[in-house]
């Protein structure tokens, strides 16, 4: 979870970047003032990842912008920190050039790009370089890269395979990362480290483009205070999540934590109940009733001990009676939050069930629905229109196709963009899972996971998800610091299982005694800092 440690992440467009470099310029800050702290910050991190710069050969491909132009100024104060410094021009600078010129004056002959196919120079610099800067695009690419800049980004990437201890370095994105989609070229570069300017992108959360950027750095770069309060995006934070976490009063009782009821589980599916209820309890929450069938509940008594249970009636093939969702309505006033759907199973019975629960409960009850109470949704056109209960809803990319009508691809081209949308339109916040699972609030705010495990894509692990925010509800959080802080919870506790066995093996149960670990090593993490 490397980019957990950065602080509050805000995250932007390349249309919102630009908009507050308006702002800065508006504001008073010259655009070569943003420039010079760009490639200043960007020289001055790239000289703390060595335990000694001075003597370090540095080479910076130059593109034909700004992106170009931050590596010159870059170069300038790697030269001055005492690195063997060599630009390599993709393409001819103004003569008139600011940066350029300055470059010049500093010292640094810059190498114009070779007209013959062997590229001999770069090919010699490579050989020898300890770190490379791609300065090349940054985010004003506006067509795939072709030509001289490809070739030179391919060397690097044959060089960085042949010498692993040259760092490679992004500057401000690397070369051809779409910065809104995460799309890539097919020459980006994966790189070391993106030391980003000012904001980082939303495309270095988005895939492909997660896979290429390396560790993140953002430089600061003088954008004045104030100006981003309209941007909505960021990374979920140790310090948001600890500052929404309920707190755990000496003289708290049972009620003090809230009362979650759980609807799920069915003959097929009996493990997803079991898996909410226990996250839900090691989530904080104070009781956890689990409403199932009644003929599963001599399963669910012996499995589940600390769990209070409240059998439903069912036909005699085994479905909801028609009263089912009478008795959990009943029941449910009495509850401060419900998580419905993990396990229950498709059946029209079940549809029904659903259907009438989600009709009839209170607007007063937290409400997290999952798996087959969002397949319940979605058999109803345009189910936004009749289903206005807040709540918070957490489809995989299958779940949230079925929700929007929308195919898979178009939601993984741009999993942010489309969940902003969709929370808007559904009026609710939404949790769409994957790799850097993202959360949306119905006023346009997004967080999103700074983890991408492959070990959580096993079965069950969203169902602990659901248990974690349903306990949190209970607590009192609204829906989507709930949501931003579950998502987070759960991450680290897939991390500490990750650390513990590895990728493989995983299996949702492991996560469970990680929950409270989980929130414990957030509250100690703020007492460290604090001292
Ligand atoms: N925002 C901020 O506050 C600050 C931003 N800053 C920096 O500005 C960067 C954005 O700069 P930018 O707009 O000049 O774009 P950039 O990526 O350098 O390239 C554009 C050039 O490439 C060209 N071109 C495009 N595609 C091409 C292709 N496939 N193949 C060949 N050519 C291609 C295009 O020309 P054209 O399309 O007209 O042919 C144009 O000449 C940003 O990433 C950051 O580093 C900082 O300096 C200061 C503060
Ligand atoms: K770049």
């Amino acid at each position: 979870m490397s980019a957990a440690t950065l602080n509050a992440m805000k995250l932007v467009t390349a249309a919102e970047m630009r908009l507050l470099e308006k702002r800065a310029l508006e504001s008073g800050t010259s655009f070569g003032d943003l420039m010079h702290n760009a490639g200043r910050a960007v020289a001055s991190e790239i000289c703390g990842l060595f335990d000694s710069f001075p003597g370090k050969k540095a080479l910076v491909l130059v593109g034909p912008g700004n992106n170009g132009g931050d590596g010159l100024v870059a170069a300038r104060f790697l030269n001055d920190a005492g690195a063997i410094t060599h630009v390599y021009l993709l393409a001819p600078r103004d003569p008139g050039d600011l940066v350029y010129n300055e470059a010049l004056e500093a010292g640094i002959s810059p190498i114009e790009v070779e007209s013959d196919a062997g590229f001999s120079k770069l090919r010699e610099l490579l050989g020898e370089a300890d770190v490379v800067v791609d300065a090349i695009f940054g985010t004003g690419l506006g067509r795939p890269i072709g030509g001289a800049s490809a070739a030179a980004l391919t060397l690097v990437a044959e060089a960085r395979n042949q010498r692993p201890d040259m760092v490679v370095i992004a500057l401000d994105l690397p070369s051809g990362l779409n910065a809104d989609s995460g799309e890539i070229d097919d020459s980006t570069l994966a790189v070391d480290y993106t030391i980003t300017l000012g904001y980082a992108k939303r495309g270095f959360f988005l895939f492909p483009g997660a896979d290429y950027t390396g560790q993140i750095l953002v430089a600061d770069i003088g954008i004045p205070d104030g100006l981003d309060d309209d941007i909505l995006s960021e990374v979920i934070d140790e310090h948001d999540v600890l500052s929404i976490l309920p707190l755990r009063p000496s003289d708290a009782h049972k009620g003090s934590f809230g009362k979650v009821m759980v609807v799920a589980g069915s003959t097929e599916f009996i493990g997803a109940a079991s898996l909410v209820c226990q996250s839900a309890a090691r989530a904080g929450a104070g009781l956890v009733t689990l409403a199932a069938r009644q003929s599963l509940h001599p399963v669910f008594a012996a499995k589940l001990v600390e769990t209070t249970h409240l059998p439903l009636p069912e036909t005699a093939h085994g479905e909801f009676a028609s009263e089912a969702a009478e008795v959990a309505l009943a029941r449910l006033v009495k509850y401060d939050a419900a998580a419905i759907g993990p396990g229950l199973g498709q059946s029209p019975d079940t549809v029904e069930f659903v259907h009438q629960l989600l009709s009839g409960i209170s607007e007063n009850t937290g409400l997290v629905l999952d798996a087959d109470a969002l397949n319940a949704l979605s058999l109803t056109p345009d189910w936004w229109d009749i289903f206005n209960h807040p709540a918070v809803l957490t489809p995989h990319t299958g779940e949230f196709a079925r929700l929007s009508g929308l195919s898979i691809g178009e939601i993984l081209a741009n999993r942010m963009e489309i969940c902003r949308k969709n929370a808007a339109l559904w009026g609710k916040v939404v949790i769409l899972k994957g790799a850097h699972t993202v959360v949306a609030s119905p006023d346009g705010r997004i967080a999103v996971s700074p983890s991408a495990n492959p070990g959580l894509a096993s079965g069950g692990t969203g169902d602990v998800l659901t248990g974690i925010i349903t306990g949190l509800l209970a607590q009192g959080l609204d829906e989507f610091d709930a949501a931003r802080a579950g998502v987070y919870i759960h991450a680290m506790a897939g991390e500490s299982v990750r650390n513990n066995i590895g990728d493989t093996g995983m299996i949702a149960s492991d996560l469970l005694i990680q929950i409270p670990r989980a929130v414990k090593s957030i509250k100690e993490h703020d007492h460290a800092s604090c001292h």
